[in-house]
């Protein structure tokens, strides 16, 4: 793979070093050089970005997705959790081929290198069609089927979720790894729950998890087994043996941010699926407090209707200062953190992505400046955070791999690409 220098960039490491103009060199799926000027040496090739105006920056991270979940995006609003997903989500996921569940992801996935995400967390169905997208598309994931355990289907899925594990793990030049899905408490029993844990422990996976996201599901936990989701999970050992990545933990009591301190692994936070779906607001600031780590998520656009990583750093900020009536209530320097080195250490990748380093992998993306609601640049940080959106987002590498240049797309054919999901969404929705 060839090299790629970029100029004159105002670089945003997300180390502790403040943001400075400089070059970045990458030298194939490597950051090689972060400097104040570098330049390659006489007679080497290589591809030269000028960064003027532009901020460089870790590629986002997507700690929370379902993919295919773009075909449900805008078919059903205003009902609670348990409706949406019962009335609305399930019959239409029932009517999904596994074409469709590629089509989907992929859907996603030209979103999210849109808005500047380089790598995501997935928990779905048919997961060789979303590990393909992943190969073609060059981004980042961590695939994870989700295990549900409400009808007996004679190991069904979970046949399917170690036939990922095997076949995807470390696959696409090491852009894919996998994880265990146990879906939530509510639809894993204690038994298969332990036996997910135990495999989780001996073949050191990690566990990909939802966990209270609504005060019904709090209810329903404790009139089936007199606990918290969080003390069931914590009672079954989940906490203490795996690497987990628990999506939402909205409703978390004291004990139970206690229960999760120590925890490898952490929270991914869904602010804008938890306010679409009335869910309500993480405690984030309490979870930071006990050094739990709190990295982003969209969840599906199926919840959340956009996967655009902007405005979750956006509205993680707002609920805190919100919630606490206190605006010092997580910085905009912190949900860069959050959707950044956060959300890598969540997804096992905290060695490779997540900051700009020499040595690690070279995923990151450029902001173009330029623009009315860029300036003046009093504080890029605020910046990014409370101005910024997606569509900023002039180009995203992968790997060394560019992925979209001047918002153009270089992996994916977006004509074919709408093509396919109008008519597949059409045909998944119809009558329901
Ligand atoms: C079995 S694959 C994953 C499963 O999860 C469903 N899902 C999507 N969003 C949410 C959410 O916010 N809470 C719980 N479950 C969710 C999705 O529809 C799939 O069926
Ligand atoms: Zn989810």
């Amino acid at each position: 793979m060839k090299k790629i220098l970029i100029k004159n960039v105002t670089l945003i490491t997300m180390t502790n070093e403040p943001p400075f103009v400089g070059d970045i060199l990458l030298d194939g799926d490597i950051i090689a050089e972060i400097g104040r000027e570098i330049n390659l040496p006489a007679g080497e090739a290589g591809e030269i970005i000028d960064g003027t105006d532009m901020a460089a920056l870790p590629g986002l991270i997507n700690a929370h997705q379902h993919t295919p979940m773009s075909l449900l995006r805008g078919f059903s609003d205003d009902l609670k959790l348990m409706d949406w997903l019962e009335r609305k989500m399930q019959p239409a996921e029932e009517r999904m081929t596994p074409e469709d569940i590629y089509w989907g992801a992929k859907l996603s996935m030209a979103e999210m290198i849109r808005s500047g995400t380089t790598a995501f967390a997935d928990m779905y169905m048919h997961m060789n069609e979303i590990a393909a997208a992943v190969e073609e598309t060059g981004m980042r994931a961590s695939l994870t089927r989700g295990l549900v355990f409400t009808v007996p289907d004679g190991g069904r899925r979970m046949t399917e979720a170690l036939d990922l594990i095997e076949r995807w793990s470390g696959a696409a030049d090491g852009r894919i790894t996998t994880m265990l899905g146990p879906h939530s408490p509510y639809l894993v029993p204690p038994e298969p729950l332990g036996e997910i844990i135990e495999l989780a422990e001996m073949r050191d996976l990690p566990v990909h998890i939802h966990l209270a996201e609504t005060r019904e599901e709090v209810i329903q936990i404790r009139e089936k087994y007199r606990m918290t989701p969080t003390e069931y999970l914590y009672h079954a050992g989940l906490f203490d043996k795996c690497h987990v990545l628990l999506a939402h933990s909205v409703h978390l009591n004291r004990r139970d941010i206690g229960r999760l301190s120590g925890m490898q692994g952490g929270v991914s936070h869904n602010p804008v699926s938890n306010l679409k779906l009335g869910c309500g607001i993480a405690p984030v600031s309490e979870l930071l407090e006990q050094g739990i780590t709190v990295g982003l998520g969209t969840d599906g656009a199926g919840s959340a209707a956009t996967v655009d990583m902007f405005e979750e750093m956006r509205a993680a900020a707002w609920l805190q200062k919100l919630d606490y009536g206190d605006p010092t209530r997580l910085s905009a320097r912190q949900a860069l953190g959050m959707a950044t080195r956060e959300s890598a250490a969540l997804l096992g990748l905290q060695q490779e992505v997540g900051i700009l380093e020499v040595g690690r992998k070279a995923d990151l993306i450029l902001i173009s400046l330029n623009k009315p609601h860029l300036q003046p640049v009093h504080n890029l940080e605020s910046l990014l955070v409370y101005s910024a959106n997606g569509a900023d987002v002039d180009t995203t590498i992968v790997n060394g791999k560019v992925l979209m240049r001047g918002r153009r797309l270089l992996t994916i054919d977006e004509e074919e690409l709408f093509r396919q999901v109008r008519t597949r969404a059409q045909r998944i929705v119809e009558g329901i």
